[in-house]
């Protein structure tokens, strides 16, 4: 392998106990982790407050620590027991055996055969959605729109739907305001030096308890509504954690926020990226038109022909490599002392792993700020753990296959009736829960209707953009 681990140990001067690198850490994280790994390689130590942590920018040691020695770390309990405040003892925070048993019952839920089912919900909504923008465009055919808050409710309603079996909530817009709440809060307390109480009479404190609030009304409603159905199976994911935890209401209740909260605004954010990206590239933006129309002749698609439009995840998965909306794995720290592919960690040490730095690696990705979807059309160039958005090793992202397979029938379905035309600002990304455009995603549609849609006919669309 090109650039093995070099066996290097880079330690950035501190100032007063790693205070300086927490405040980069806290305002400037992207540029921070990149900055560290081009000047310190590829395993930078760092000490910050009481612990010394570690950041590891190499393939060996992301495969010794997410594969081999996986059970020798814990997530770093500062940040989920913030977590924990909403989202319980569910799959995403549990250790151990508890974990064990919640993943083996939660995994029932994603199996294979299922996901047609999911993928179906999703087509509906989005065909919706393109209905919805194609009637707002009116005449003129084209509408300026925040593309960010678009896509999050899109994903919110297709979660209500794949998850609970339920129609779009009717409270969305609170729900989507109190799922940021609780983004910014797992982020401001998860990195404030000290966590206040709840009590303070502070606004960040009463917004937080607040959307505690919305989301506990809405996902217990849900799981009440499932646990008094008299079907046992009604095709979605709740029905499968009732039956897992054999209608256990607190466990259905955890698993079901949590499954919600790491689904949808990931989710959300990767289809923003996307649609930012071919706005930006209008020769892959024809590329995907003709895919797109050749494979589906016009018809809404279906998961069974993914596997005939190789470009359109081609351009998920490049998304997903610049601009992941994991950008960090949870911070994990280390149980006992370990060696990881020769990098010796004590007990009680902290180690970060960033995919936003590690997919920008041009070791293993030429030009690795460009666009290039044409990467993902051919044989990977890169180790197998130089690209981990949905992580790697036991605890890997449990929805992985959903969220591609929903990306993708997406993306096929909205870019059959309207098209993202041109980016209003250049996005800024803002590392916080996960990766999304700060202060939103203004765009500018354009509808199809003139040239193809479910209905077929000519390309005008696609000849205007081959000419530009
Ligand atoms: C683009 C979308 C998504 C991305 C980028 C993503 C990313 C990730 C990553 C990186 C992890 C591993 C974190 C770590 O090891 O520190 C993870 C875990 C997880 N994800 Fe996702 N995820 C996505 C969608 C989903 C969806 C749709 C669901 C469920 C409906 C989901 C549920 C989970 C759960 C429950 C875990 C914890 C698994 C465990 O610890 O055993 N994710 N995700």
């Amino acid at each position: 392998m090109p650039g093995r681990a070099s066996g290097r140990i880079g330690q950035p001067r501190r100032w007063l106990l790693g205070v300086d690198h927490l405040v980069r850490i806290k305002f400037d994280q992207l540029a921070f982790y990149d900055d560290l790994r081009r000047r310190h390689g590829d395993v930078v130590r760092l000490r910050l407050g009481p612990y010394r942590s570690w950041l590891l920018f190499h393939p060996d040691q992301v495969e010794a620590l997410l594969t081999q020695h996986w059970a020798s770390f814990i997530r770093f309990r500062r940040l989920t027991e913030v977590v924990a405040q909403w989202n319980g003892d569910s799959l995403l925070l549990a250790e151990g055996e508890a974990w064990r048993e919640r993943r083996r019952k939660v995994l029932a839920a994603f199996q294979t055969r299922r996901l047609p089912g999911y993928g179906a919900v999703a087509v509906a909504h989005a065909a919706r959605l393109a209905d919805r923008l194609t009637r707002q465009m009116g005449e003129a055919g084209t509408a300026t729109l925040d593309t960010d808050a678009v896509m999050a409710r899109l994903t919110l309603d297709i979660a209500a739907g794949t998850l609970f079996g339920a129609d779009p909530p009717e409270n969305g817009d609170e729900i989507e305001a109190a799922l940021q709440v609780l983004s910014d809060t797992a982020f401001r307390e998860s990195t404030a030096p000290i966590r206040l109480p709840d009590w303070l009479p502070l606004r960040a404190k009463r917004r937080k308890l607040w959307a505690m609030g919305v989301m506990d009304r809405l996902v217990v409603g849900l799981v009440a509504r499932g646990l008094a159905r008299p079907t046992t199976d009604g095709g979605d994911l709740l029905s499968m954690l009732i039956a897992q935890h054999r209608g256990d209401a607190r466990a259905v209740r955890d698993d079901a926020m949590s499954l919600l909260i790491a689904g949808h605004e990931t989710s959300g954010a990767l289809l923003s990226w996307t649609f930012a990206a071919l706005a930006r590239a209008p020769a892959w933006r024809s590329r995907v038109l003709h895919e797109i129309d050749d494979g589906l002749g016009g018809r809404l698609p279906q998961a069974e022909d993914l596997a005939g439009l190789p470009l359109t995840r081609a351009l998920i998965e490049e998304a997903l490599r610049l601009h992941p909306p994991a950008y960090s794995l949870f911070l994990r720290q280390a149980t006992q002392a370990v060696d990881l592919a020769g990098v010796a960690i004590r007990a009680g040490d902290l180690v970060q792993i960033a995919p936003y730095a590690l997919h920008r690696d041009g070791r293993w990705f030429a030009d690795p700020d460009t666009f290039d979807p044409a990467r993902f059309l051919g044989k990977p160039t890169w180790p197998r753990y130089a690209y981990l958005p949905f992580g790697a090793g036991p605890r890997v992202c449990i929805g992985q296959n959903f969220a591609l397979m929903e990306a993708c029938l997406v993306l096929a379905t909205l870019l059959q009736r309207v098209v993202p035309e041109r980016l209003e600002q250049d996005p800024v990304p803002d590392p916080k829960f996960s990766l999304r455009p700060r202060g939103g995603l203004p765009m500018r549609w354009r509808s199809r209707r003139d040239s193809i849609g479910p209905k077929g006919g000519n390309r005008l669309s696609d000849r205007a953009d081959e000419a530009r």
